[in-house]
């Protein structure tokens, strides 16, 4: 049965909340995104710091005056994390933990998740932690949750490529995905499980089987690539992190990585050997770390903090800010590919505008790349579409 293991006091997130003074949405500042177009000035965050966040996409906002709502901190969203034991559902529970803008965090995974979500409660932060085994607790789970984050699935081994996981986790996606289409079909769902290339279009095909298909709150979370390109980045030209925001367009595998150095912000130049370093640096970025853990899994808490950016920045969105930027594998048009990552503008019903002007005039090493990883994005994306129909066609055929 599901258990409820903790309730905290308010009072205690007066060390947690941030307290923004041109804007009323509270948030942790470190994780939030660099890509918004007004200045945020976020007053004491978790690690207590101040961050000023800068200008980087070109439309301007005017906040608009403050509400009494806005001005007070509000835990009121729920954020269901499928796959929550794994090694990097459990630093993401944390991460989750600690924003204060949820109220309940909802764990769920196939065995494991008693022991984390009991260890989690006993932080002293404002939302209730409840956890899920199995197939048969999944559909309370997920009622009336806001946000679903699924990290559910097998990792890589040195040697493996992401589409090696497919035949695992393919499936698996289409069974969480059912649940969520029957439990919650308004939620927001983030999709970590690799391929992400493929699992995407498997969901968004079980969602439309369902009848249930929103592409505004299907979301491939891309967001680490833009994490390492930030890191990357600042590093190679000595720049303060916070502010670097660097755009990755395309997919989530190899060559379908493909960050848009030319349109980094501040603006900044490369050679060509930086930029032919940086990319493959950033393309392989993935492979560097399960080559580094050696057989023990691929990238958990860097990615548990990229999720987390990424679930901060939907809070944010549902919550009424009207400044939210975040590069993702969504459907798209901005290519003749159905699905494809780029910077998209999130509001409360999911994305409210993806961002062309990114794929305009870039370098022809830019141009070249993104004509490279067409047909691989297109070939993982017909294989993810394909699986979902076969399933269909055989469920039918029982
Ligand atoms: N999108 C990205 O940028 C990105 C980054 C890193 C990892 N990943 C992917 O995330 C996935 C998880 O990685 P990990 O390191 O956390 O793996 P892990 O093996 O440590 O954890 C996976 C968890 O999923 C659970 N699980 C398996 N089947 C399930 C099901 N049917 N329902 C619910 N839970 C289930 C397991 O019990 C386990 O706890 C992998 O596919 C990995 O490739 C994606
Ligand atoms: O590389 C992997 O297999 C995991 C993930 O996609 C990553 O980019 O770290």
């Amino acid at each position: 049965m599901p258990s409820a293991v903790t309730m905290t006091s308010v009072s205690a997130q007066a060390a947690l909340v941030s307290r923004p003074r041109s804007h009323g949405i509270t948030s942790y500042g470190v994780l939030k995104a660099s890509s918004s177009s007004v200045n945020f000035e976020l007053g004491s965050s978790f690690l207590g710091k101040t961050t000023s966040l800068r200008a980087s996409v070109t439309t301007r906002v005017v906040p608009k005056a403050k509400s009494a709502a806005q001005i007070l901190p509000e835990a009121s969203y729920k954020v269901a994390v499928l796959g929550a034991a794994g090694g990097i559902g459990q630093p993401l529970g944390l991460l989750i933990k600690m924003s204060p803008l949820v109220s309940e965090l909802r764990l769920y995974d196939i065995a494991n998740v008693k022991g984390v979500a009991a260890d989690l409660s006993h932080c002293n932060t404002p939302s209730q932690v409840m956890d899920f085994t199995g197939p048969a607790e999944l559909a309370n789970c997920l009622k009336g949750v806001d946000v679903v984050v699924i990290p559910a699935g097998v990792p890589r081994k040195p040697g493996m490529t992401r589409d090696d996981l497919f035949n695992i986790n393919a499936g698996i996606v289409k069974s969480l995905i059912e649940a969520v289409a029957d439990n919650c079909p308004e939620a927001f769902i983030h999709i970590i499980s690799n391929p992400v290339n493929s699992t995407v279009p498997i969901a968004a095909e079980i969602l439309k089987q369902k009848g249930v298909y929103n592409p505004k709150k299907l979301f491939g979370v891309s967001t680490l690539d833009v994490v390492r390109a930030n890191t990357f980045v600042a590093q190679k030209k000595d720049l303060k992190l916070i502010d670097v925001d660097v755009p990755v367009v395309g997919g989530h595998a190899g060559i379908t990585i493909l960050p848009l150095l030319s349109k980094t912000r501040p603006s900044v130049t490369f050679t060509d050997e930086e930029t032919e370093e940086l990319t493959k640096r950033i393309q392989n970025a993935g492979t560097e770390v399960v080559e580094a853990k050696a057989g023990a899994g691929s990238a958990t808490l860097s990615m548990a903090y990229a999720a987390a950016r990424f679930v901060e920045s939907s809070l944010r969105a549902l919550a009424g800010d009207p400044d939210v930027y975040e590069c993702t594998y969504v459907q798209s048009e901005l290519t003749e590919l159905p699905f494809f990552a780029s910077r998209v503008k999130i509001g409360k019903n999911g994305v409210e505008s993806i961002i062309s002007s990114d794929l305009e005039g870039v370098t022809d090493y830019e141009a070249k790349a993104l004509e490279a990883l067409k047909p691989e994005l297109k070939a993982s994306i017909e294989k993810g579409i394909e699986f979902a129909h076969k399933q269909q066609g055989a469920a039918a055929s029982v």
